[in-house]
This record gives structure tokens, sequence and C-alpha cells, in this order.
């Protein structure tokens, strides 16, 4: 029998307006407006639309034309709304979707755009609304859901900072100080939501950075591990550290394998948990038959299975994972509304007499995966004696050699009662358990761990131990080594890290060319210096004219893709590849500390950057990036920064970005230099909210120590702002300690950012970067700052040391 891949019934213009329902309190303003800005969409809201459209606010309507002609008019205005604004819109609806003609609207409008119920905690509306309001409100908010194709859970943050605090503070001792907005971490996972439903993130990171890690999904890389968590497991440890999950697969997976009420509530929560705590792809599974569950009778099991597995869907994770061998309708089901979501397409083969690997029935059911177009295929066979490597060897390649390219991923393994007994039988999204959580449940990943995986990879010489550097003449008392280092251990790769103290182009070359050379960090005064021999650089390396990661190309085919699978593999580089985590480590900083009042207006927003070297164009461009079209450039050598103002405002207008509309200045590009630091804040512009010092603050070179401070004048934004300090030798610096004393005394507005948090996140970013893997984030910021601690100790009586990052 022939089978074919049914219509995708999700996959929505990409370009198609969003919509987003919920009931009141549930946050759909707040999150219109993060996405707006995300996708560059226009923002439309019901309220404004109503009174656009009507000369007149609802209460004045209302109370000129009687409630009656009110529904009929904003029936009718929600249409028109929904109708003439179809592409390119954010569409914020209010509690107009609770009227039967507007829930009829959406429904139709469901079938073509992306309609999005925003789920918010019962006890978080609660302290948002009056008590009598709470229930009624929930109970007309089943109507939202159903009117909508899609589900975002708009989780409330407790911690206030998620993962990663915005220090909010320039001491070690008070980063851990909730940030300033709960907003922050919401914003990170429904941007990540919006690039789903969108399809628009794996591909943005592909063309950006083509070695990040979320450039290429798990399925393409080189190895990949599939980090097993059942939702039972999730329950019974209520008080699970998320935190110890990071790094531990390169997804996670999570079982549905039990049903307690409110299910569907406590699967998006979990779904949103995994989203904003670790940012890895999800492959959703619901297994057929829990082990300690009661038997379900056949269609019970389907019923509530379709709807399960249709949950997954709505909630936008990265896969979905089918069980071919199931009901057709349950099936079929699945691949009609898969949206952007990919589809594993399974086949277990349980019992003792589970179908061998070169049964030719196995060719025939990665036939007809592939024909459903699943985007992977996953094969698992029970194998109750030892398993036998090379007849799974042989089956990849008679499935390689039957099928054109390209074709859909395999992963293949055998399994026991004991688990997956040889971890590298599948190269890709082998599954793999957490170290320290017993999964008794269990059956596939009871024995191996990513980090024991990884190991042996190197132990059979699959991998190979490399050396990486930082590089650069003043890097003795980096923290990279400490930091980079933790995470080899922790990821399980014997690779070595060390600072090395150069200057010329030639001694760096020396280091770059050996066999055993992994990738280096670089300082000054390489970060430009580099560029001219670079034969690939990212998109943002080649716009900020600096790069501070270097990475040998050694793949066979000269493809991105194999070059970016050829990392951990020693042998003869062919090129170069730098990229820059300066600016994302900037960008990333300025993102958590800054307040929603300052968020960025393209129009009216000014930034400021001290300095001229490589950081601070790093600054320059990561202000662009956020939106910032009016960035102030002051460095103690003017001449020094005029050509850096230059290079950007030929980039800008070479990309097509201008200055913005209402400056009144004369000048209408992006960057200026302000010649000194006695004139007043340039006239026309507003004070700025987004200051950064990229000069370091002790001499470097035998240059005198920059010694920066604001003019107090400069200082007077009235929403306050963020500064952004880079140096941190000392990490109070004099601008630290002015911006503290600021604080207290004038405005508490200002959040401060230290050296330690931006280098932090630099290096997370480029330990993926240069090993493919994803980061061990809170160990190596631990390990920086306490390696820094241990540094002011060692150095206290030896006097004053230099760290050199421009
Ligand atoms: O600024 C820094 C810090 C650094 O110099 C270090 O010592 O780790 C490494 C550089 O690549 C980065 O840009």
């Amino acid at each position: 029998m022939s089978v074919s891949a049914p219509k995708n019934e999700r996959a929505f213009d990409p370009n198609a307006s969003i919509v987003l329902v919920g009931c009141r309190g549930a946050g759909k303003r707040t999150l219109g407006f993060l996405g707006a800005l995300h996708l560059r969409r226009r923002l439309v809201t019901e309220d404004h639309y109503f009174e656009k459209v009507t000369g007149l606010t609802r209460g004045q309507f209302i109370s000129r034309n009687g409630k009656e002609s009110f529904a009929r008019q904003n029936a009718d205005v929600f249409k028109r709304m929904l109708d003439s604004n179809r592409t390119g819109c954010i569409i914020e609806c209010g509690m107009s979707s609770l009227a039967p003609e507007a829930q009829d609207a959406l429904r139709a409008y469901s079938r073509t755009h992306p309609v999005v119920y925003i789920h918010r905690e019962k006890e978080q509306i609660s302290l948002l609304l009056d008590a009598a309001d709470v229930e009624q409100l929930l109970k007309a908010d089943e109507k939202h859901r159903e009117c909508s194709n899609l589900e975002y859970y708009n989780l409330y943050d407790a911690s206030g900072h998620g993962s990663s605090p915005a220090s909010g503070s320039s001491t070690p001792g008070d980063a851990k100080q909730a940030g300033p907005s709960k907003l922050l971490s919401a914003r990170e996972d429904f941007t990540r939501f919006l690039d789903l439903i969108t399809g628009r993130g794996a591909t943005r990171a592909w063309l950006e950075s083509p070695f990040s890690v979320n450039a290429i999904p798990p399925e393409f890389r080189a190895y990949s591990y599939a980090l097993r968590v059942r939702l039972s497991c999730l329950l019974d440890h209520p008080d699970l550290d998320w935190d110890d999950f990071e790094a531990r697969g390169d997804c996670i997976e999570l079982v549905v394998d039990t049903w307690p009420s409110d299910l569907h509530k406590i699967i998006a929560r979990q779904v949103a948990l995994i989203r904003r705590k670790l940012g890895v792809p999800i492959i959703y599974h619901v297994e057929e038959n829990p082990r300690g569950e009661r038997r379900r009778p056949p269609e019970e099991k389907n019923t509530m299975d379709a709807e399960l597995l249709d949950l997954g869907l709505r909630l936008g994770v990265d896969y979905v994972s089918l069980d071919l061998q199931r009901d057709e309708t349950l099936v079929n089901g699945v691949l009609r509304h898969k949206g952007r979501s990919k589809i594993i397409g399974n086949f277990w083969h349980m019992g003792i007499g589970a179908l061998p690997w070169l049964d030719e029935r196995q060719i025939e059911n990665y036939r007809s995966a592939r024909a459903l177009g699943c985007d992977v295929i996953r094969i698992a066979r029970f194998c109750a004696g030892d398993s036998d490597a090379e007849i799974l060897e042989e089956f990849g390649r008679k499935i390689k050699h039957t099928f054109p390219d390209p074709k859909p991923p395999l992963v293949a393994y055998d399994f026991s009662v004991l688990g997956v007994r040889t971890p590298l039988q599948s190269r890709i999204l082998s599954p793999v358990r957490h170290p320290d959580i017993e999964n008794e449940r269990d059956h596939l990943a009871t024995v191996s761990t990513a980090r024991g995986s990884f190991e042996l990879l190197f132990r059979q010489f699959l991998l190979d131990p490399l050396q990486f550097y930082v590089l650069g003449s003043n890097v003795s008392y980096s923290l990279s080594p400490a930091m980079q280092t933790a995470a080899f251990d922790f990821a399980g790769m014997p690779h070595t890290f060390q600072a090395v103290t150069c200057s010329t182009l030639d001694d760096l070359n020396q280091i770059c060319i050996s066999d055993a050379f992994g990738g280096a960090l670089l300082a000054a005064p390489f970060k430009v210096a580099i560029m001219p021999h670079l034969k690939v650089k990212s998109h943002h390396a080649t716009a900020i004219g600096a790069v501070n990661v270097l990475l040998p190309l050694r793949g066979k085919t000269s493809t991105i893709l194999d070059h970016a699978n050829s990392r951990n593999k020693a042998g003869r580089a062919h090129a170069f590849f730098g990229d820059n985590t300066d600016w994302s480590a900037i960008l990333t900083c300025l993102r958590r500390a800054i307040s929603p009042r300052n968020y960025v207006q393209p129009s009216r927003t000014t930034g400021l950057v001290i300095g001229a070297g490589g950081m601070a164009r790093a600054a320059i461009y990561a202000l662009i990036q956020l939106g910032c079209r009016h960035v102030f450039i002051y460095n103690r050598t003017y001449e020094n920064v005029v050509h850096v103002a230059e290079h950007f405002n030929s980039w800008a207008e070479s990309q097509g970005i201008t200055a913005g509309t209402q400056a009144n200045g004369p000048h209408s590009e992006i960057c200026r230099v302000l010649p000194s630091l006695l004139e007043p804040w340039p006239p026309g512009y507003q004070l700025p909210t987004m200051v950064i010092s990229c000069v370091p603050a002790t001499g470097v070179d035998g240059n005198l120590p920059a010694d920066f401070e604001m003019p107090l004048d400069w200082l007077r934004s009235p929403t306050g702002g963020v500064v952004v300090e880079l140096a941190y030798e000392p990490l109070v610096t004099p601008l630290v300690a002015q911006m503290h004393a600021f604080r207290e005394s004038v405005s508490p507005s200002w959040v401060i950012v230290d050296g330690l948090e931006v280098v932090g996140e630099m290096a997370i970013e480029a330990f993926e970067l240069m090993t493919g893997r994803m980061a061990p984030k809170r160990l190596m910021k631990e390990v920086g700052r306490k390696t820094w601690e241990l540094q002011q100790q060692q150095q206290a009586s030896t006097g004053a040391f230099q760290t050199g990052f421009a």
C-alpha cells in the first residue's frame, strides 16, 4: 500500500499576522509589544483600533449609543481589524473575543493565521484582578482557547531572573539580586516561541552565525543526545533545579507518561519551564503504555493521546514524536496539524521476537515514514542479548543506499530492559539520562549520560583532544582558561585551554597551524588585525570589523555544515573562521538589564559608547542590533574614534538602516563622535539610557588608565538607564563607583552591569562556537567569579594588574 503525506493545515505564511487571545491579565499587551519588536511587526490592539475606526473610546461609545449598538459595532470593528491587518502584524484581542460572532471570525481566521491563546496562572491573574472577577474570567477563558490554534504559557518567574540574573549591581556579592524586570525572561522564551511558529529561528541563526549551537538542529549535528525527562518524574520532584539540567543533552525529550487532572495546564507549564530555563529544543513524546499507569481501552487511548499530541503541536514544540504503528486517524491528525514542528516518526519493535534490523520490512517502514513526510525517523528495537553494532551499521548503510538524498535522518538503536546499552549506536538523538535523577520508569535512558557518551567518543578516537587558547598581549590574568576548562570537564572533553601572551600575527599563526589547534579567543591587538586573514566570517563579525573567536576549518567537503561538524577533531586546517561573541554578550546583558520604560524606541533612544577598540565596535553594533538609531561615541583620542564611526555609518547605509526621523540634529548618521566631556549633551537628542564603557580601567601597555566618569549632566535621563562597564580590574571602576553613588543619592533607576557578567556571557557563547556543544552556563559564570576573587586575593600584595580587552 502506498502512503502519502496529508496536507499540513497549519503551515501558515511566515508573514501572516499573529493574533493573541486570552483573558484579562494574561499579559497579551506586553507579549504583543515584545513580539512586535522582535519580528519587526506592527502591533494592533483592539482598543486602539476601535478608537481609530469610530473616533470614540469604547466607554464613550457605550454612553452615547447604548450597549446593544456597541455590541454590533464592536463585532464589526473586530472583523475589520482582522481583515485589514492580514499580514505583518501582531494583533492583540481584548475581551471582544468572548462574543460568539468574534469567536466565529477568529475560528475562520485560524485556518490561515496563527491564533495564540495566552495562558496565565490563576494565582497571577488573581493578583491583578478582583477575586470576584477571576472565577468568571477563567470560565470564559476556555472560550478563548477554543478559537485558537496555538498556545503560549505566560510563566510567572518567582525568581525574577530565570537562570541568568540581570546583575543590577557591580559587586559580585550583589549579583544574585533579582533583576529589574520579570519581563526579561518572558521576552526570551516568547521570542523563541515566535521563531518556532514563524519558522525563522534556525534559518536566521544559520545565516548570521553558522557555527552557533542554534544554527544546526540536533539531528544534523555530528553527535547529539536527547535527555529523556518523564513528566511523572517532574511532578514527583517539584523542587527540581532546572539549572542542573543545563547542557545535559542537545535537546530534552519530555515524555508524557501520566495523566493527572488538569493535565493540559501541567504540560503547558512544563514546556514553558523547559523553554525558559534551558532554551533547548523540545521533543514531545506521548507514551502509549506508560509503566505503572492503568491500562486504557483502545478508543480511550486514541482519543486521549490524539488530544495530547495536538497539545504538543499547539504549544509549538520543536519536535513531536509520533508512533507510526498507532491508529491511522491519530497519525494523520498529527501530520495534518504539524505546523512548523518537526515530526519524529517512530517504530518501536518490542518483545523477544522483535523485527531484526536486516528484515526487508524495516526498509519498508522507513520508506513509509519518509512518504508521510516525517522529518526524522526513529527505530528502536528490543534486544535480549548483546546488540550487534555491525548489523546496525549495515542497516544504516542499506538505508543510505536505498534512498536518495535528501532523506530524513535516521535514529536507530537496540535497547534491553537495562536501557540503550551501547551509547554510540545512534550517532544522533541517542537517549540519555540525567546523572542524578533516578529514572526507574524509563526503559530507554537508564544507562548513559551525555557526558559519559561524549567521553566514550574521545576514548574510541572518534573525537580528538585539542588545544584551545586565549591569545593577546595582555592575557595572563584572563578568566577564560578557568571558565573554559571547567566547561570541558563538565562536558567530558579532554581538551586543554591556555592563556598565551603574544602580539604579532606570526606568533599567532605558529599556534594556529598546529593539527591539534581547536580554537582561540582573541584579545588586543588581534581583534581587528586578524580580519584580512580569515576566509570565512560570521555576518556579525563582518559588520563589526572585529572578531574575538577564531576557529580552524577542517571539513572535508568545505560546506559550512561539514566544517561545523568537524569541530573536536584534529587535522590540518584548510582555513580559519572568525566570529564575534563580544557584541552578543553585551546585547544579552543590555536586554536583561533594561527596564520596560527604557525599551528601545528607534526614533528616540540614544546610546553612548566609550572607547574606540574592538570592544567599542562590538558595543556599537549591539546597540544598533537592539534597535538604537542614535549612537554617540566618546574616546580620549578623537582621531581613533572617527574612523570607527565612519565604519558603522557606511555599514548602516549599506543596510538601509537610517538614524530615524525625530532627531532635530543636522546629522542623519547613526554614529556620532562626541569631541569632549565638557560639552552639553547634543541638543535635540534624548539623554542616553544605555551607556557602555569599553576602556580598560587600569593602564595597558604603558598607557594611563582611562578613569572615565560620566559628566553629571549626561546622566539626567528621567527614566534612568543601564550602564555596562566592561572592565573588571578593578570591578569597582571610577565609573561604577560614580554610578553607585548616583543611584544612592539621585536616581535609583540606573542599573549597573559589571564586567564579570559580560565576560561570562562572552565565554559561554565562545565555548558553544568552539565545541558545538551547549555550555554549562551557571557553572562557567560561577567559576569566572570565583577565579576573579582568587586572583584578587593573590594580587592584593603584589599590586594591581592589567587586562586589555580592547
Ligand atoms: O574581552 C574578552 C575577554 C578575553 O580577552 C579574555 O581574556 O577572556 C577574550 C576575548 O576574546 C574577549 O573579547
